[in-house]
C-alpha cells in the first residue's frame, strides 16, 4: 500500500492575498498540482481567511478531481460550508481562532459527545472523517468512540526531534498508530512533514494511508520548482 500525497495549498494563497489580486492562482496551482501527481488536495480555511478564503472553497471543488481534503476547527460557519461543498475529506483540527497555526490534537474523550455528533452529520452526508490526533496511543480508543474514519497523527513533534533522534522522534506515533490499527480507524498524518525526515515517518508507520504537507512543499518549491518538489515527495513515499 502508498502513501497518497495530499499538498497543502494554504501558503499559496498566503502568497496571493499579500497583494490582494489572484497572483498566484490558487485555482491554477491546484490544478497543475494534481498533474505533476499530487494525489489530493489539502485546505485549512481559517475563520479570518489568512490565507484560504471561502470564495477559494468554492472555486475549488470543481477542479479537484483527485481528493479534496478540508481541514478546520468545526464552528457552525464551517460545517455548514463542508456540508454544500462535499469534499472526499473533512479533518478535524482543534485550533483557536487566532492560533498561528495548528498546534495540537483534540481531546477526544472531553470533547466525545461534540465529535461524536459532528463526526455523524459528516457521514452521514457521505464525507469521510479524520479527527487530528497527538501521538498518543490512550486517545486512540476515544477517537473511535466518535466513529471516525481516520485520525490524522499531528507530526510536529517528531519534525522536531527528528533531526536529533530519530528513534525516539517515531515511538509514540508508532505505538499510537498500531493502536490505531487495532480499532480499525485509517491513519493520517500531517504537519512540518518535509522531504529531509518524510521518507523516515513514511517508512516507519504502518497502514499510513495518506500524508498532507503545505508549509515546507510550497517552500521547497521555491528552489525546485513545484513539479521536481511534488515529483520528490512522491519518490520519498514509494516503496519499491
Ligand atoms: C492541520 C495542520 O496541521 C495543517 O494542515 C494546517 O492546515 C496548517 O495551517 P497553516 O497553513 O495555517 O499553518
Ligand atoms: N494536515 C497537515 C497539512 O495539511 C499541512 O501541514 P504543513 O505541512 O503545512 O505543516
Amino acid at each position: 500500500m502508498t502513501t497518497k500525497l495530499s499538498v497543502n495549498i494554504n501558503k499559496i494563497a498566503t502568497l496571493r492575498n499579500a497583494r490582494g489580486g489572484d497572483v498566484p492562482s490558487v485555482t491554477q496551482i491546484a490544478i497543475d498540482a494534481q498533474k505533476f501527481g499530487a494525489q489530493g488536495i489539502t485546505i485549512h480555511p481559517r475563520p479570518d481567511e489568512r490565507h484560504i478564503t471561502r470564495k477559494d472553497v468554492y472555486d475549488l471543488k470543481p477542479l479537484v478531481t483527485t481528493e479534496f481534503n478540508i481541514e478546520g476547527n468545526p464552528y457552525p460557519d464551517f460545517i455548514k460550508m463542508v456540508l454544500e461543498v462535499k469534499p472526499e475529506q473533512v479533518t478535524l483540527v482543534p485550533d483557536a481562532e487566532d492560533a498561528i497555526t495548528s498546534n495540537a490534537g483534540w481531546d477526544c474523550k472531553t470533547h466525545l459527545d461534540k465529535l461524536t455528533d459532528i463526526v455523524s452529520t459528516f457521514k452521514n452526508a457521505g464525507i469521510r472523517t479524520s479527527i487530528f490526533l497527538d501521538p498518543n496511543p490512550e486517545m486512540v480508543e476515544w477517537a473511535a468512540k466518535t466513529g471516525t474514519d481516520r485520525i490524522e497523527l499531528y507530526t510536529e513533534a517528531f519534525a522536531k526531534e527528528y533531526p536529533n533522534d530519530p528513534e525516539a522522534a517515531i515511538k509514540d506515533y508508532y505505538e499510537t498508530a498500531v493502536k490505531a490499527t487495532e480499532f480499525g480507524l485509517g491513519i493520517n498524518a500531517g504537519h512540518d512533514l518535509s522531504l529531509e525526515n518524510l521518507k523516515y515517518f513514511s517508512d516507519n508507520i504502518p497502514n499510513l494511508l495518506e500524508v498532507s504537507i503545505g508549509h515546507a512543499l510550497i517552500s521547497e518549491a521555491l528552489y525546485m520548482g513545484l513539479e521536481n518538489t511534488i515529483q520528490a515527495y512522491l519518490k520519498r513515499l514509494a516503496k519499491w
